[in-house]
């Protein structure tokens, strides 16, 4: 059956300093069937954001996909229009993003956020989109809705916050949501409860997601296939249980077993150690190599993608060398 997302090649650069384009997305490949949920990890700066940005079409200038193609429902979004881009997000493509505050206005009532999103797309009567808003926060769980559609953002809590912002995500049952660390900027406990509504809901609307965050724990509990983003690529990709358990390159075993620091809110981030090269002074050859301790002199040639498509690693070392 046709993948819901088929993503070919895509590269995203900004300009570096001399003037050349730096990759924050360097030549990735990935597919997702409908319903199927995707873990995106890797550390900070690997590329993971701008990966979900470039699928929406949020890339601000001077910024720019490059190359590649974005096959969503087998249309490349890469060459539609910009038209054509905004009638897709929101309706079949949505955003969770880490501060709901990206989704929602300040200054307008919650109610009238979830209606004009309802009017942007559908020819819906002001009582029925005032309905739909109700039924909308009910589904993930704001108590008295009624009420609170005429409550502003900051009447809410960071967590009911982000509950509505989910609302507005899933308000037309989009195929595909892109959910950018959604609960990292929440407390541990409220994580795990919205984790499991967004989980319940998506499995019942049978849709899609790419989950972008640093913490491979609440990947493990809920994708069913995972990415290694590292320098702008996806150095590894594959069946969450595999991946995790038998890791085939030497970063995403790192990641595995680094001790996540917590942030503040307990949050665990993935971080190994070693620094993390710019964008601008990424090695060629294998990215990964100046931190790796198994490098030898062939990691200075590009790793060559191999294996299927859903199941490669881009490291030159067997797997019995790179653990033993
Ligand atoms: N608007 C921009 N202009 C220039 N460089 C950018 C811009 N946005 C991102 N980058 C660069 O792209 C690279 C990847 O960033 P990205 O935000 O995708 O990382 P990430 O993996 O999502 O990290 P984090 O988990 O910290 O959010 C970084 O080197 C970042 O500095």
């Amino acid at each position: 059956m046709k993948p819901l997302l088929d993503v070919r090649g895509l590269v995203t650069e900004f300009p570096g300093p001399s003037g050349k384009g730096l990759r924050a997305v360097d030549d990735i490949s990935f597919q997702l069937s409908r319903g199927e949920v995707l873990g995106l990890v890797g550390e900070s700066g690997s590329g993971k954001s701008v990966t979900g940005f470039s699928l929406m079409g949020l890339i601000d200038k001077p910024g720019k996909v490059t190359a590649g193609q974005i096959l969503f429902d087998g249309e490349d979004l890469v060459a539609a229009s910009p038209e054509r881009r905004r009638g897709l997000r929101g309706r079949r493509i949505a955003m969770v993003f880490q501060d709901p505050m990206m989704t929602l206005n300040p200054v307008l009532r919650i109610g009238t956020q979830i209606t004009e999103s309802l009017h942007a797309h559908e020819r819906i009567s002001r009582r029925a989109a005032r309905a739909r808003a109700r039924e909308a926060l009910a589904m993930v769980g704001i108590p008295s809705p009624d009420e609170r559609l005429d409550a502003y953002p900051h009447e809410f809590s960071g967590g009911m916050r982000q509950r509505v912002a989910i609302a507005i995500a899933m308000l037309h049952q989009p195929d595909l949501i892109i959910a950018d660390e959604p609960t990292t900027a929440l407390d541990v406990t409220i994580q795990a409860q919205i984790i499991s509504e967004f989980q319940k809901l998506t499995e019942e609307q049978g849709t899609a997601v790419i989950w972008i965050t640093h913490d491979l724990a609440i990947v493990s509990s809920l994708a069913d296939r995972i990415a290694v983003m590292y320098g702008g690529r996806i150095i590894e990709t594959g069946g969450i249980a595999s991946v995790l358990e038998t890791p085939r390159h030497p970063y995403t075993h790192g990641l595995i077993r680094s001790v996540p620091s917590e942030n503040s809110r307990g949050s665990r981030l993935a971080q190994i150690p070693g620094v993390t090269p710019s964008l601008a002074r990424m090695p060629d050859g294998c990215a990964f190599r100046t931190r790796c301790k198994r490098a030898t002199e062939e990691c200075h040639a590009r790793p060559e993608q191999f294996g299927t498509e859903l199941s490669y690693h881009r490291c030159f070392h067997p797997y019995e060398e790179v653990y033993a």
